[in-house]
């Protein structure tokens, strides 16, 4: 299995070089040369497989045999051998036709650890190989970062640098991110938003000399290896509501598009989903870019929902990619009207291609919130507000007799103040976590200016070639 870049100007690698490499050279994003496919019946035998056992089944074609079936299969056991529940990802019935896909069950309670666990110890193994070390800079609203910090604190052949915007992330975010002692770990507090701090991790990837001289790595969801590990969820929650002799729609509360472009992944590898469904808070581009055909980007909001409080959906690049037939001409098109301009229009047939596929709506501050309330009066399911704005969406989009499955992408207690003023409970967090809010916090505080970030990673980092 080889990957190529979204824009088709950069080199085409295999899977270890993809891994290191998050962006492309060319500033596009790395997809699979195909989809592997598996049949009715290769899906019928999967039924009932452990999580660690359908994700080696799953995943195995990705690595285009680059990492020795053992070693992955230890990888793999390890990573989810972190999560705090036996099936992993647990699916819990909510109502009539719709059922929560529990995805926070891991060390830090959003769905990112389900990807970061897997990823870091893909990384340490590559890393490892080619005898090297690397720098790596995340960009996040929140729960990306906690995750990473979390999974690559401490290892020896990483620097590990987050950026976050100043005053916009839950408290319970900031401390997962700011109360490592680990040497590696550098959290960096940035005087902007969440599409700042991308923008300038993007900015790093594009200065070829800063990112060759630091040996530059990104776990943001530009990294296939994020996405390839979230498609694992959607088959084991499809499989066991009787997939593939029953179709299911997912609903997935939605930023970055990193996760429900996984859904689109799961569906071209022959799992039988009828829609997915993409959920916004206020800062609803992709609705109105469904809805419109235009993709318009505004300032971001500030919502109950902070970790969806983005405007530039980066992977929303990997879908445009394959709507319009693998056709990187039009993805630089798309793109460079966006970097002019802040906005391009979809030709329609791509539009067509893409509404084929994927629904949108939105939820605002107020439905999120009475979302919660009515969720725990019906059902006494305590939603978190990401999750929240999915479960509203799916409300106003009744899927027949396909069941419904919406994704749970972070737990209740990472945002107590949001859900207690909607529900009147105030989710604790797990024993585990107990001792966060009171831990000493070390972070740096930037302005949102690229030389001062690189200088920074510069003279922080062990990485320097
Ligand atoms: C809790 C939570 N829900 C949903 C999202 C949106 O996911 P994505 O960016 O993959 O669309 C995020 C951030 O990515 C998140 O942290
Ligand atoms: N919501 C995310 C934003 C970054 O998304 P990613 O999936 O590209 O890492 C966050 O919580 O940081």
């Amino acid at each position: 299995m080889r990957y190529v870049s979204t824009r088709g100007e950069a080199p085409v690698l295999g899977f270890s070089d993809a891994v290191l490499a998050g962006l492309a050279r060319d500033g596009g994003l790395y997809v699979p040369e195909e989809w592997p496919h598996f049949s009715a019946a290769d899906l019928r035998a999967m039924r009932g497989l452990a999580y660690p056992d359908l994700a080696v089944r799953l995943l195995t074609p990705f690595l285009g045999g680059e990492i020795a079936a053992p070693v992955f299969d230890k990888m793999v056991r390890e990573a989810y051998a972190t999560f705090r529940h036996d099936a992993v990802c647990p699916l819990v019935q909510i109502g009539p036709g719709t059922f929560v896909l529990e995805l926070f069950h891991g060390p830090t309670l959003a769905f990112k650890d389900v990807a970061m666990q897997l990823l870091a110890r893909l990384m340490d193994h590559v890393l490892a190989e080619q005898g090297r070390r690397a720098t790596i800079v995340g960009a996040t609203s929140g729960d990306t970062g906690g995750a990473a910090i979390e999974a690559f604190a401490g290892r020896e052949r990483t620097d590990i640098f987050i950026l976050f915007p100043h005053g916009r992330v839950s408290p319970v975010q900031q401390r997962q991110m700011t109360t490592s002692n680990a040497a590696n770990v550098h959290a960096l507090a940035v005087e902007g938003n969440f599409d700042d701090c991308q923008g300038l991790v993007k900015d790093m990837f594009n200065n070829h000399a800063f990112r060759d001289r630091v040996a530059l790595s990104g776990v943001n969801s530009i990294n296939w290896a994020r996405i390839m590990a979230q498609i694992v969820y959607y088959f084991s929650s499809a499989l066991s509501l009787g997939a593939p002799d029953r179709p299911v729609s997912f609903t997935v509360p939605t930023g970055n598009f990193g996760d429900i472009f996984a859904g689109y992944a799961a569906k071209k590898m022959g799992l039988p989903i009828e829609r997915l469904v993409i959920a916004t808070n206020d800062n609803d581009i992709l609705a109105r870019t469904l809805a419109s055909g235009e993709y318009r980007t505004r300032g971001v909001v500030a919502t109950t929902s902070p970790s969806m409080d983005i405007q530039v959906s980066s992977n929303f690049e990997r879908l445009l990619f394959e709507a319009s037939g693998r056709d990187a001409g039009t993805v630089r098109r798309y793109m460079g009207s966006l970097k002019q301009s802040g906005a391009f229009t979809l030709d329609a047939k791509d539009l067509s291609r893409v509404r084929a596929e994927f629904d949108a709506g939105r939820a605002d501050t107020k439905e999120t919130a009475a979302t919660i309330g009515a969720t725990l009066s019906r059902s006494g399911y305590l939603l978190d507000p990401h999750t929240a704005t999915a479960v509203h969406v799916a409300a106003t989009r009744p899927s027949g007799p396909v069941p419904m499955i919406v994704l749970a992408t972070a737990h209740p207690a990472k945002f107590p103040a949001a859900v207690e003023a909607a529900s009147g409970i105030a989710p604790a967090l797990p024993a585990w976590l107990s001792g966060l809010m009171s831990q000493e916090e070390h972070y740096a505080v930037l302005p949102s200016e690229i030389k001062m970030v690189e200088d920074y990673v510069s003279r922080h980092t062990k990485a320097v070639r």
